[in-house]
């Protein structure tokens, strides 16, 4: 699913207008239609308080309208105006005279006045800003936001909390409602998933308002939200006289004393994933314990017991996925710069490859285009600097990635794919991944992947969701905190089966069972 900026929902907007005929305040009543149904279907009359904060542009316009429908049929509500200019949108106008005349009195709210009394038992609905914001809050809209905040009542936000920057802008942290729920107009938004913003989205929903289909169909936008619909046509099927050879053959380079599982994750996800043949190349000390542990998968040691000093792979491998558990010894340094120079084809780069690329910036260089690399936050950070907020990270990866032509994959909650100026952000996984060697696994699969022919965007994007999922799957058996990582790598045949699970149909229900 496309990803748009603010001023892309804009034309949206201003497209679905024109091609429709239709005023921008039939638009609005039809967002708030759809604002009051999920609510009215879920509160079936029930006699709550909804308190209704209202903005004085067009996110306001909606919960005026909100707050009319909810009006007519019966629910207690009250409106507040939250008024902080004078510079009233047209459509908020109109929606706040309509609310009057049907005899609804809204409050309004300025710098002078008390803060609204909350009970926890209330519902508010947040629509103060919406994706008009360009400026933090001034103080005392700020101080509303946190007395609503601290009230612990349920807060539904209309389109985006209030107070959260969809791009770039000033804001504030302390004054942007954090959000039990929030419905989001016709397209997700990429604060929503950013490690800084997406901590005040508990829940989000899209709600479809018939914006103009084939202005979002034709539109590039610079993010893509990533799900099964968008990963279903990149799987290509296994064929029947296929043999092991037509699946390529891996090599995962890395480990050192102590450190030899981060090979045997990588290399166990590597095979897990399909790829035909694996190959360890690790320090001498990892050979027993790998032989034992995955048999499946073939083992190069290097001349020193402890640590790699030398890289000699003694045939042509299909890829390499090279770094975990490497370490930074002087001599591992050298043989990782020198087998960079050799290779040509794309490999995967992950943990102390990376390290050893942001303390020798000059061998980037040589890494061969369209390699992946899966930087973690702290790994990213060595490589491109410090930024100062997430959309100024995701900028620099990009341009980061641009100058060497290759696919990054920044690691996170919602990691996401940065490759030819564009973004793209991933669904599947859950804080149970927050744990040692989920990384390794992950190397492994995008490895794995590009070992049978994916090419190395398409691992990438391909092997982050299916790491994500099978990650989701381990954990529904066996709880956030103990998912381990060769758990994920248990789950991966479930993960591509998962991807083709026909949605279950309804039973229908039998009169007297
Ligand atoms: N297609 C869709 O998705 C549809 C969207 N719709 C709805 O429209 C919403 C967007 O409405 P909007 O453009 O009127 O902006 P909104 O967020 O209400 O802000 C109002 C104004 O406040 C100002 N301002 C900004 N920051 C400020 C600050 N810190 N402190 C004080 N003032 C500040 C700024 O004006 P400025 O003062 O800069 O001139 C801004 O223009 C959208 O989120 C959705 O709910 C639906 O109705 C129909 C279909
Ligand atoms: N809260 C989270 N939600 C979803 N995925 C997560 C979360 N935390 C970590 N992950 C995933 O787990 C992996 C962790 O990678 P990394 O930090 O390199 O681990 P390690 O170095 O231990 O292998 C990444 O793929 C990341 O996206
Ligand atoms: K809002």
């Amino acid at each position: 699913m496309k990803i748009f900026s603010a001023h892309q929902i804009y034309q949206a907007d201003k497209s679905t207008i024109q091609k429709e005929q239709i005023k921008s305040e039939e638009l609005m009543e039809r967002a708030a239609t759809q604002l009051f149904e999920w609510m009215h279907s879920r509160l079936r009359g029930t006699q709550v308080n909804v308190k209704l904060f209202c903005g004085i542009g067009n996110n306001g316009g909606d919960g005026m309208v909100l707050a009319r429908k909810l009006h007519k049929h019966d629910y207690s509500i009250k409106v507040y105006v939250v008024n902080y200019s004078e510079k009233r949108s047209e459509d908020f106008l109109l929606n706040l005279e309509r609310l009057k005349d049907s005899k609804v009195w809204p409050d309004f709210i300025n710098e002078e006045s008390d803060l609204p009394e909350i009970s926890p038992n209330d519902i508010i609905v947040d629509a103060i800003f919406g994706i008009g914001l360009n400026r933090a809050p001034d103080d005392w809209v700020g101080n509303l936001i946190e007395h609503i905040n601290d009230s612990r009542a349920f807060t539904l936000s209309v389109d985006v909390p209030s107070g959260l920057p969809v791009d770039s802008c000033h804001w504030k942290p302390s004054y942007v409602i954090r959000a039990s729920y929030v419905l989001s107009f016709q397209l997700p938004k990429l604060v929503f998933f950013l490690p800084e913003t997406g901590v005040y989205v508990n829940q989000w929903e899209i709600l479809d308002i018939g914006l103009d289909q084939e202005f979002i169909a034709k539109t590039e936008t610079d993010y893509e939200l990533i799900g099964r619909p968008e990963v279903l046509p990149l799987y290509r099927p296994r064929l029947k006289f296929s043999h092991k050879g037509t699946y390529g053959h891996a090599v995962i380079i890395g480990g050192s004393y102590g450190k030899i599982g981060a090979v045997q994750l990588a290399s166990n996800a590597c095979l897990s994933v399909g790829s035909g043949l694996v190959t360890a190349f690790v320090p001498k000390c990892g050979y027993d314990s790998l032989q034992t542990a995955v048999p499946e998968v073939m083992v190069l040691t290097g001349s020193r017991e402890r640590s790699i000093s030398e890289i000699a792979i003694p045939f042509k491998a299909s890829v390499v996925g090279i770094g975990m558990g490497m370490g930074m010894e002087d001599d591992t340094v050298s043989a990782f710069g020198s087998f960079l120079k050799e290779c040509t084809k794309p490999m995967v780069i992950d943990a102390d490859g990376l390290n050893i690329l942001s303390q020798n910036p000059q061998m980037l260089n040589d890494v061969p285009e369209l390699s992946v690399l899966t930087p973690h936050p702290k790994e990213l950070e060595r490589l491109i600097g410090y930024w100062t907020s997430d959309f100024e990270k995701l900028e620099k990866a990009k341009a980061f990635a641009a100058k060497h032509n290759l696919v990054v994959v920044i690691k996170g909650a919602h990691t996401i794919t940065i490759y030819n100026g564009k973004g793209y952000v991933n669904t599947t996984g859950n804080p149970g991944m927050a744990t040692a060697g989920s990384g390794d696994v992950l190397t492994g699969m995008i490895t794995g992947l590009m070992a049978q022919g994916y090419s190395s965007v398409k691992s990438a994007i391909f092997g982050v969701y299916l790491h994500g999922l099978a990650g989701d799957l381990g954990v529904s058996s066996i709880g956030y905190e103990a998912l381990k990582a060769s758990l994920i790598i248990e789950n991966i045949g479930n993960a591509y089966s998962e991807l083709f699970r026909q949605p279950e149909i309804e039973q229908k229900e039998k009169p007297n069972g």
